[in-house]
């Protein structure tokens, strides 16, 4: 396998081809407008515990990546090198070897010792001299493409012990070359200045992981319980996105594979792969954009073969050859992404605007980090870490989408799908809870029972369509006469339960007369009528909420057997209803 599918470039890479020669072009413009002379030395006093060194390097780009050490130390080389004029030593994407060189005098009387620290360490290759008037005292050769042990300090980040004497100055020359984004973040640090830091960096790692190790175990948890295939397909994402980002900063290099650099970079690349796949299945689950828009399904279509293609490669071929399609694929997905969120919107679903939300603010992050790659930006910790902080925010307001889609999936399992009413289970709940309401309140409570008569009839003569509309209608009858107190459920079949709280008993029979005519007039073209069965807890101090219904189903009976649409209260002197217990008194 070539060195260069080694790599672990973030597949932000992926957005630079274009970015590189405005980059290129304006790091240039702003170098030539700095002074040619070279930059000043830096001063390590004995108090200094931290010195950033970019305003004292000096820059050489090196095309042909032929340049070495050697070269470089030639005295006339000295006039090839630029300084940076304190701006931010971003390169963007290019092929060409960056060689930095700056001078540190330790202006003590101590000797110090110290840590020289590159905090960017997506870089192939990173190549640090210490040099002593021209003779090389000490040499590192380390990056993403060289084992762990390469680098003198195991850490995520490129640490370099060195020391000076007093009144020591050491040249210090580094080479750095990547496929990705090239940034020399270079400082150098007293330990006691540098410890507290990089522990409350770890901190910060450890919390960013942990939020995706909760996260996963919340989405697990959730859909062993609402086994709705959106939290399946977001467990998956979270989990490869979470694997991609413990690449991307470095953790799994240090605690998974140090000494297998070759993972590093199919790893990243098959982890965010699979990390779009799950993302668009998610989106299309979340949103149930399948089928709701042709050209949206066939593109996705075409993307999961792209991005398995991607994926099955990546071991085979080198990164570099890579990071056009990677590109491609990652903004097609973006895109696809924010237009299922769209279609999602249009569509009125609840969850779209949160979704959107999240990758609004996801993108933005990642915008933050990409213009600094390219060099537009400087390198600070949020543009830096802008990435992480937005995936972070992407991942709380996703999983609020999530949440709204519990709420859907619970609203659904109470709702008849047929007539938009309340379904049978719900009725369950809604007549334990009134019943025991009016009982408490010393109020009553009235239920009427509602069955459309021959309805087997309706569908036997123009069949279940048909019948399922003449179903559509009764309901949207019901719903219109209803008083706000009452609620009305499907019980099943052809058959409607009104639940009426706070009515006295001929109230009650006038509202069971309303619904009667209202159902006889709800389908013109299909003649239909109901028969009604009421009973009220005015009437009789029933045990319990089956006792009530039992005595309504008898007066539907009643209604049944005297010759159908019709209304008939319950009373004592009712005929019992065949299938039916006789009802409880207390
Ligand atoms: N179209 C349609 N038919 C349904 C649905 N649920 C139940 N049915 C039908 O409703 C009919 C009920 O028939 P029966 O119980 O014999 O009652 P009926 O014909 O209304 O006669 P009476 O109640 O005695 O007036 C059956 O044909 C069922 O197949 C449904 O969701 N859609």
């Amino acid at each position: 396998m070539s060195a260069a599918c080694c790599r672990t470039a973030p597949p932000e890479t992926l957005y630079a081809g274009f970015c590189r020669t405005l980059a290129t072009g304006v790091l240039w413009l702003v170098l030539a407008a700095a002074a040619v002379a070279a930059p000043p030395v830096a001063q390590l006093g004995p108090g200094v515990q931290e010195l950033d060194l970019l305003p004292h390097l000096s820059v050489l780009e090196d095309p042909g990546q032929e340049l070495q050490l050697r070269d470089l130390l030639k005295p006339e080389a000295a006039r090839r090198f630029v300084p940076l004029g304190g701006r931010t030593a971003s390169f963007g994407y290019s092929r060409s070897a960056w060689w930095l060189r700056g001078s540190v005098t330790n202006t003590g009387d101590q000797p110090r010792d110290l840590v020289l620290r590159q905090s960017y360490v997506l870089l192939d290759y990173f190549d640090l001299y210490l040099v002593d008037q021209g003779r090389v005292l000490q040499r590192w050769t380390t990056g993403d493409t060289l084992p762990y042990s390469t680098r003198p300090i195991p850490h995520r980040d490129y640490l370099f012990p060195l020391t000076i004497a007093p009144g020591q100055s050491l040249d210090i020359y580094l080479r750095a070359r990547s496929e990705g984004p090239v940034n020399v973040t270079l400082a150098l640090y007293a330990p006691e200045a540098l410890v507290p830091g990089l522990g409350a960096e770890q901190l910060a790692m450890g919390a960013l992981f942990g939020s995706f190790v909760l996260l996963a175990m919340c989405t697990a948890l959730l859909y062993g319980f609402v086994r709705d295939e959106a939290f399946a397909y977001y467990l998956c994402y979270v989990l490869c996105y979470g694997g991609y980002m413990a690449v991307f900063n470095g953790i799994a290099q240090q605690h998974l594979w140090p000494e297998t650099p070759s993972l590093w970079g199919v790893g990243q690349v098959v982890l965010l792969m699979l990390a779009l796949h799950f993302l668009l299945l998610f989106s299309r689950s979340l949103l149930r954009a399948k089928g709701r828009s042709r050209w949206l399904d066939r593109a996705f279509g075409a993307l999961q073969v792209a991005i398995f293609t991607l994926m099955l490669a990546s071991p085979f071929v080198s990164y570099g050859s890579l990071v056009k399609p990677i590109t491609v694929i990652v903004a097609i997905t973006v895109f696809m992404v924010v237009a299922i969120g769209i279609s999602g919107l249009r569509a009125r679903q609840a969850a779209a605007g949160y979704f959107l939300l999240a990758w609004s603010v996801f993108l933005g992050g990642v915008l933050l980090y990409l213009v600094k790659s390219v060099g537009l930006l400087p390198h600070t910790w949020l543009t830096q870490y802008g990435f992480q902080i937005g995936t972070i925010f992407e991942f709380v307001l996703l999983s609020v989408a999530l949440g709204i889609r519990v709420k859907e999936i619970r609203q659904q399992s109470r709702t008849d799908s047929l007539t938009g009413l309340a379904n049978r289970s719900r009725y369950d709940e809604l007549v334990e809870h009134a019943f025991a309401q009016a009982a408490s309140a010393g109020t009553t409570l009235g239920l009427l029972v509602i069955d459309v008569d021959h309805f087997k009839h309706v569908n036997d003569t123009h069949g279940h369509a048909v019948g399922d509309r003449v179903l559509e209608g009764v309901a949207e009858s019901l719903r219109r006469q209803l008083p706000p107190q009452a609620v009305a459920s499907r019980y099943g079949g052809e058959e409607f339960v009104v639940l009426v709280p706070r009515t006295d008993g001929p109230a009650l029979m006038t509202l069971a007369e309303q619904l009667r005519r209202a159902v006889a007039a709800s389908s013109p073209a299909i003649p239909v009528t109901a028969s009604i069965g009421v009973a009220s807890t005015e009437d009789h101090a029933f045990a319990d909420p089956r006792g009530l219904f039992r005595a309504a189903d008898e007066a539907l009976y009643a209604a049944k057997r005297t010759g159908r649409d019709r209304v008939v209260g319950w009373n004592d002197d009712l005929p019992r209803h065949p299938a039916t217990p006789v009802a409880v008194a207390p």
